[in-house]
């Protein structure tokens, strides 16, 4: 690499040399004399260069590029004395300190102490046009374009090729497994630059989450295979992913237990906000920069978006190109597109089940179904044990048996046991708490009924 370094100036006086014949030759040259000129130079150039150059481009297509995530994990952790600038960052719960190469710096690399590499990172400014351009996923989601460059002898390219980068792609699984936190991305409101990123600081773990305890241990199975079960799905030749549809009323626990999957799985959260996603192929183009490992998540699906039955999407076709349709969503679940990346996890929250279209929960759409209920007694005990630490009590038996006969939520039981730090004194308003509901409850069901045999008695009258 030395010998790389020595030549850098040399290169760089021919370089400008060059500019600065190609632009007299600009003025004075006629263009089909000029081209011929400088691609003669070029080819002479490249003959003589002992270098190949290999560009790692931060997409490919319009998916995310595996090789310059990998790579950008990887240089954080060599050793970075040849380095004039570097970045260092953190982030809340992160316990080591992430370091990247800045823009233009170069970082030399030796591999198996004989096949010396030069890396550079290139950053370049998109313009505006090309930025706001939806079609161009690469522009559309930053303002820059950014990509790797390996330089190295011509004599190491099998080795660079066949065993250097597959090396740093399996270095990076083991560095981002040690310092990954779990992040939430959610899309912004609809622009050219795409998602925002933050740690996800939720706390919330399948250990303190109060669910049917059958049910939990179910799910946690369920998750557990997924993620063990590559050979198993290419095996089945299906795409490696898994859908649930979590549905239940509001303080039941939903968004809880999305926490807790994602905290459970150490993927990242992505939440599509139908609202604000513009249409089918910006919901597509957003999927598809979404790595492996993560989980998307569409909240309230029954209310965020009006998503049209596919008859009539069919006859509407024109005035929906710029919507989310149903069509477009089911696609996304299950169609060609979801095939393109592994490790996916796909999760709907409703608190209306029954007001889904149909297509959307038929059997083998979401593979599973969760009821977050109203509180349980084991849910209850699960809520105490959290705010106080307490398994049993004299005021659990009366709790138990309110607790069968209220509606009452999950979030409502922890609201009142937050409310002060002693167990009794909380325990105690609960109580007060769940006789309150009770009361009420008690009361709504007897002004219904009044009001369906005041109804039925009208009905009878007007019959004879
Ligand atoms: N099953 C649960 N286990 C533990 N805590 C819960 C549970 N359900 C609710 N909570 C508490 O109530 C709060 C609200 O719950 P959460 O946001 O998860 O409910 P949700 O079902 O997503 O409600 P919504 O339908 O309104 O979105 C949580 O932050 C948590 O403190
Ligand atoms: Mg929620």
């Amino acid at each position: 690499m030395s010998e790389t370094k020595a030549l850098l100036p040399a290169i760089a006086t021919f370089a400008a040399s060059a500019m600065l014949l190609r632009s007299i030759a600009n003025d004075f040259i006629p263009n089909e004399f000029r081209n011929f000129f400088f691609s003669g130079l070029h080819s002479i150039s490249r003959c003589l260069s002992s270098h190949i150059t290999i560009v790692i481009e931060e997409f490919q297509g319009m998916s995310l590029n595996e090789v310059f995530d990998a790579v950008e994990a990887y240089l954080g952790t060599i050793e970075t004395a040849s380095l004039q600038r570097i970045k260092v960052s953190k982030v809340t719960k992160e316990k080591k300190l992430a370091v990247a190469v800045d823009r233009g710096e170069e970082i030399v690399d030796v591999f198996e102490d004989r096949v010396q590499v030069m890396w550079k990172y290139v950053c370049t400014k998109v313009e505006s046009s090309r930025a706001c351009n939806p079609g161009d996923l690469n522009a559309s989601l930053r303002s820059e374009t950014r990509s790797y460059e390996l330089t190295f002898h011509k004599k190491h390219k099998e080795t660079v090729l066949n065993s250097y980068l597959p090396y740093i792609l399996e270095r990076s699984k083991a560095i981002k497994g040690e310092r990954k936190v779990v992040k939430l991305c959610t899309n912004s409101q609809y622009d050219c630059y795409g998602t925002q990123e933050v740690t996800l600081n939720h706390p919330m773990t399948f250990d303190i989450l109060a669910m049917d305890t059958e049910l939990k241990k179910a799910l946690l199975d369920d998750l557990n295979n997924f993620k063990n079960g590559k050979e198993f799905y290419r095996r089945i030749g299906k795409a490696w992913k898994r859908g649930y549809l979590l549905y239940g009323p509001p303080g039941t626990g939903k968004s809880s237990l999305i926490a807790a999957i994602a905290n459970h799985l150490n993927y990242d959260i992505y939440e599509l906000e139908l609202t604000d996603a513009g249409s089918n192929s910006d919901i597509k183009r957003r999927l598809l920069a979404m790595p492996d490992k993560s989980i998307l998540v569409i909240e309230d699906i029954d209310c965020t978006i009006k998503l049209q039955n596919r008859e009539s999407e069919d006859e509407s076709w024109n005035t929906n190109r710029n919507q989310v349709t149903l069509s477009g969503l089911l696609n996304l679940i299950d169609g060609l597109w979801s095939c393109c990346t592994d490790e996916r996890i796909i999760i709907f929250t409703t608190n209306h089940k029954d007001k889904l279209d149909p297509a959307l929960v038929r059997p083998g759409r979401m593979d599973m179904h969760i009821h977050m209920s109203y509180c349980t007694i084991s849910a209850f005990k699960q809520l105490a044990f959290n705010y106080h630490g307490v398994r049993n009590d004299q005021l659990f038996e009366q709790i138990e048996g309110l607790i069968l006969e209220v509606e009452v939520t999950p979030a409502e039981v922890a609201g009142e046991l937050m409310r002060s730090r002693d167990a009794q004194i909380s325990l105690q308003r609960l109580i007060d708490f769940l006789l309150e509901k009770k009361t009420q409850q008690d009361h709504k069901a007897k002004t219904n009924e009044t009001g369906m045999k005041e109804e039925h008695n009208m009905e009878a009258e007007q019959t004879s």
